[in-house]
């Protein structure tokens, strides 16, 4: 038979792969033997060859076993999920050494090969690696973000909450008389509650990052768009998704034998369908001479001016500076890493913050003594005679109000293992060795349950944080001198929208304990401790949908909110926005 005969030459092609593949795998077993035997690692939980101990861990809720071994095995264990070495750290003093004071060798991201090399091409921001394009990304963000910029943001975020108040009114009870059910991807059906909070906190990120407003809650055309990039994002980073996320050697296959790569680039393109045609708006608006408010239409402006007015392609353009390359922030994003790092922004601030205002709800619905106490500080200190809403001004006078937001965020951070760090250098922690390339997790669980820090940490008890008389510090973070909990992460990659968060926390909840009652049929309220029936998997374990009723506290409540409403239609009009529509 010839050698051109395609059945003889398939058979071969398959035959090699089958040999390499097989080569390949025995390599990669013997190294890690050979390594293991001479190194005085971290101790953890032995594992199989080649798996480690993938099979042992539900990798949609690593957090419930992660927490069983950092019992057992104290501040730092090590577990290998196939290739992948894992350092998990589970005391605040354990992550705060290595992610914050090691911070030069604890910053990098340890990305998922397929969902950010492909389906992300390397440009979204919470995975860049710790690199000049990261610093470029960082610094542009700061401007918005940081803390006093943010501040800058909570004129939309009070117009925005008003929005959500009266939405809440409207909903009244629909969601506990109609039959709403999640979608298989955690889909919410847009008449729930859960919509409602959504689009606030969807609206004011895309505010800050567009100037745009998401101005309904049905048939919104980004809305529902974001919560599918999101979600599907959520997915293909799953560890454990794709085998080439583990084992590199998979990445040299052709593309008709890694039928994911061309998955992923499909999904690629789905998602430049979305953050590509964002940025183009914006282009288009900037283009012909409208000023839009937002950081991506000022970030175009100042790339204009500085002579980069149109940049396609990925990454950074360098410009050059007087700072070394390991620490210049110096140069300009370019298109596709620009629409990628606003759409990073939408990822990270939109189901992160609903699923701490829908938390804070469960957990005062558990708790109605700790409700009463904090309806109480707000009825004192915004009586309704005075017909407004609470406000940040208000702020000193809510200790116990901020105290319950904290303790909300410490009970059940939304990124319950927080985003993994990866080392960038070799190490040794307390005579263990941390070798280069292991992906670093800060238990935020583990460290959240941790007894010796938070006595009794399953009970919601925001009296840890309280002090009668006294304003409540948010005590968040970054540094570590300053860190009551630690749901926004650690060192240079803490949370950039953390300030903005806590302002979005505190006008929502503020403003839904002072105005509305709410209540749950006691046979539907999820327990906060069934993992499986209460959260959904995965990397922000959110709360799944329940019902709620609300109703406004008195008439007159009602009528601040309604007037409050009203005049914020008269707002956007001013501000060139979209007024709502209902
Ligand atoms: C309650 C709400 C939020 C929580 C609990 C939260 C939590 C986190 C956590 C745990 C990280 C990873 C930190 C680390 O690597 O150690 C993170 C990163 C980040 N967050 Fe948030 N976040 C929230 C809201 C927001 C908002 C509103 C924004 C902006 C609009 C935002 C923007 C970011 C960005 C840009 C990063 C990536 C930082 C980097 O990789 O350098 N987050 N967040």
């Amino acid at each position: 038979m010839a050698l051109s005969d395609p059945l003889v030459a398939r058979s071969i092609t398959a035959l090699d792969s089958a040999l390499v593949l097989g080569t390949l795998l025995l390599t990669v077993l013997l190294y890690t033997f050979a390594r293991e035997r001479n190194t005085s690692y971290p101790p953890g939980p032995p594992g199989i060859p080649l798996l480690g101990n993938l099979l042992q861990v539900d990798v949609l809720r690593p957090h419930l076993q992660f927490l069983e071994w950092a019992r057992q095995y104290g501040p730092i264990f090590r577990v290998r999920m196939g290739p992948t070495h894992l350092v998990v750290l589970n005391t605040a003093h354990a992550a705060d050494e290595l992610l914050v004071n090691r911070g030069a060798i604890y910053s990098g991201r340890a990305a998922p090969h397929v969902a950010m090399g492909i389906v992300s091409d390397g440009q979204r921001m919470v995975f860049l690696g710790y690199t000049h394009a990261w610093r470029v990304v960082r610094r542009a963000l700061q401007g918005t973000l940081g803390p006093a910029p943010s501040r800058q943001l909570r004129k939309m975020q009070e117009f925005e909450s008003r929005v959500l108040m009266h939405d809440l009114l409207l909903h009244g009870d629909r969601s506990v008389v109609e039959t709403h059910v999640q979608g298989p991807n955690g889909e919410i059906p847009e008449e729930h509650w859960f919509g409602i909070v959504r689009r606030y906190t969807t609206g004011v990120v895309l505010n800050m990052a567009y100037g745009r407003r998401v101005n309904k809650l049905f048939g919104h055309p980004y809305l529902h768009r974001i919560y599918d990039v999101m979600g599907n994002f959520t997915k293909v980073s799953q560890p454990g998704n794709y085998m080439a996320d583990g084992f590199s050697f998979l990445r040299w296959l052709p593309d008709r034998l890694a039928p994911w790569r061309v998955e992923a680039r499909k999904m690629h393109l789905w998602e430049m369908d979305l953050w590509g045609r964002l940025l183009d708006e914006c282009r288009a608006t900037f283009k012909s001479g409208i000023a839009l408010a937002g950081f991506v239409p000022s970030y175009l402006r100042a790339r204009a001016d500085a002579g980069f007015e149109d940049l396609p392609g990925r990454g950074v353009v360098v410009v050059s500076s007087s700072a070394p390359a390991d620490t210049s922030t110096a140069g300009w994003m370019r298109d596709k890493l620009l629409a990628y790092t606003a759409g990073s922004m939408l990822e990270a601030g939109s189901d992160t913050t609903a699923a701490t205002i829908e938390t804070f709800v469960l957990f005062m619905l558990h708790n109605p003594a700790v409700l009463a106490r904090a309806r109480a500080e707000l009825d004192a200190a915004v009586p309704v005679a005075q017909g407004r809403m609470p406000n940040w001004e208000d702020e000193e006078s809510l200790p116990l109000v901020v105290a319950c937001i904290k303790e909300t965020l410490r009970r059940r951070p939304p990124t319950i293992m927080g985003v993994p760090h990866c080392a960038d250098a070799d190490d040794v922690y307390e005579g263990h060795f941390i070798p280069k390339g292991s992906t670093v997790i800060g238990n935020i669980w583990a460290i959240h349950m941790d007894p010796a820090r938070y006595p009794d940490p399953l009970a919601f008890r925001p009296e840890r944080w309280y002090t009668p008389g006294k304003p409540t510090r948010w005590a968040s973070g970054p540094t570590s001198q300053d860190r009551d909990h630690y749901a926004f992460g650690w060192g240079r990659r803490f949370c950039q929208g953390s300030y903005m968060a806590e302002a979005s926390l505190f006008v929502v909840l503020t403003r839904v304990l002072w105005g509305l009652d709410f209540a749950c049929p006691p046979d539907r309220l999820p327990d906060p401790d069934d993992e499986t029936r209460t959260w959904s998997e995965g990397f922000i374990a959110v709360p799944k949908i329940f019902p709620v009723a609300f109703r406004p506290r008195s008439d007159a409540h009602a009528e601040v909110v309604r007037r409050a409403y009203e005049d914020v239609q008269r707002e956007w009009q001013v501000l060139g926005l979209a007024v709502d529509e209902r």
